[in-house]
């Protein structure tokens, strides 16, 4: 007993490394902020200048001409671009024994979007009724499988909502497949969620919790709810249900902090996507929460348990 209260009273300062190549993204700045205040030290670390020697018995990684060494802890903010790199950079991090706040192994697993939807769907996770294709041979046969039209087709390496195109008509889906199929690419066809009116929820998990959840609004005749398609953001309250996929769903990936978002459909939630690298902007602006300051908290938790020897840390996650 005596023991355990020496430990818990020790010396609580962590040094944060923040892997982020801007130290003037909201989510970078706040997440030093939120660290500084809470008594830590913080370090911005430019994912892309670590170098590192990987053949060395003892892993070490280098930036700026200097070793980086005393690292309790290391937040990833790795940008979809660098991914390759930026979870090498954490595979080493991870070799060197500083706690990762999400896991190389489980930001490749969510980068991968065919992979991801694989695994949540293989755990029972509801997701829109999904069919991948590359060049599909039998266009009407891949419309048929998915429930035919209206259709969402989505391009795989598409993001802020372009190259994401709803076809109301099974004569559009083929059509939009098409010309898809052409960019030779993997494309997504996947059950158009209509009750779900333009909107999703955004739940912001830490831990085996959801810490802020936020509704985007598509426009006016605008299914898709991007902010950078002039989607609205505002605060909502998710059901137990809608509470419950969140987690699970992070909790798959093997992801500590992950950004879900759900569609809202009749026959419960289902799961879009699951981010490893959410923003912070959107989600502390609309619910005025400390989301930074509850993910810091997190990586105390953490680091507590880590070092306290009546627990151990495994890596969570498969596939
Ligand atoms: N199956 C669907 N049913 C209804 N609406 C959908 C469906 N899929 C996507 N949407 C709407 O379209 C928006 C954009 O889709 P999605 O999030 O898949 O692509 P993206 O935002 O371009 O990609 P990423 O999120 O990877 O950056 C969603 O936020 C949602 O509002
Ligand atoms: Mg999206
Ligand atoms: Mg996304």
């Amino acid at each position: 007993m005596v023991t355990l209260l020496i430990y818990l009273s020790g010396d609580n300062v962590l040094k944060i490394g923040i892997l982020s190549r801007n130290p003037d993204l909201y989510s970078t700045r706040r997440l030093v902020e939120a660290g500084q205040k809470l008594g830590h030290e913080v370090e911005v670390i430019d994912t892309l200048h670590c170098y590192m020697n990987i053949a060395a018995h003892a892993p070490t990684i280098h930036y700026k001409g200097e070793e980086l060494v005393g690292f309790d802890a290391v937040i990833p903010r790795i940008g979809a671009s660098i991914t390759f790199y930026g979870t090498a950079v954490l595979r080493q991090f991870e070799m060197m024994g500083v706690y990762p706040l999400n896991e190389s192994v489980a930001i490749s697993r969510s980068r991968d979007k065919l992979r991801s939807l694989q695994l949540l769907s293989r755990k029972g996770i509801g997701m829109p009724v999904t069919g991948f294709a590359h060049k599909p041979d039998d266009v009407q046969d891949l419309i048929k499988m998915v429930g035919g039209a209206p259709l969402v087709i989505k391009l795989l390496e598409g993001t802020q909502g372009i190259g994401v195109v709803l076809a109301e008509t099974k004569k559009a889906a083929e059509s939009v497949i098409e010309a898809f199929m052409g960019l030779k690419t993997n494309i997504l066809v996947q059950e158009f969620v209509k009750e779900a009116d333009g909107a999703d929820i955004r739940c912001l998990v830490v831990g085996d919790k959801v810490v802020a959840a936020m509704k985007r609004q598509a426009q006016p005749g605008e299914f898709r709810s991007n902010l950078h398609r002039g989607g609205t953001a505002s605060v909502v309250r998710i059901t137990p249900a809608e509470r419950a996929t969140a987690v699970q769903a992070a909790k798959v990936m093997g992801l500590n902090v992950a950004g879900v978002d759900l569609l809202r459909s009749s026959s419960g939630p289902k799961v879009m996507e699951v981010n490893s690298s959410p923003g912070l902007e959107g989600i502390e602006a609309s619910t005025g929460k400390d989301v930074a300051g509850m993910i810091i908290k997190f990586i105390e938790k953490q680091i507590d348990i880590k070092t306290n020897p009546l627990s151990r840390t495994r890596t969570r996650g498969k596939g």
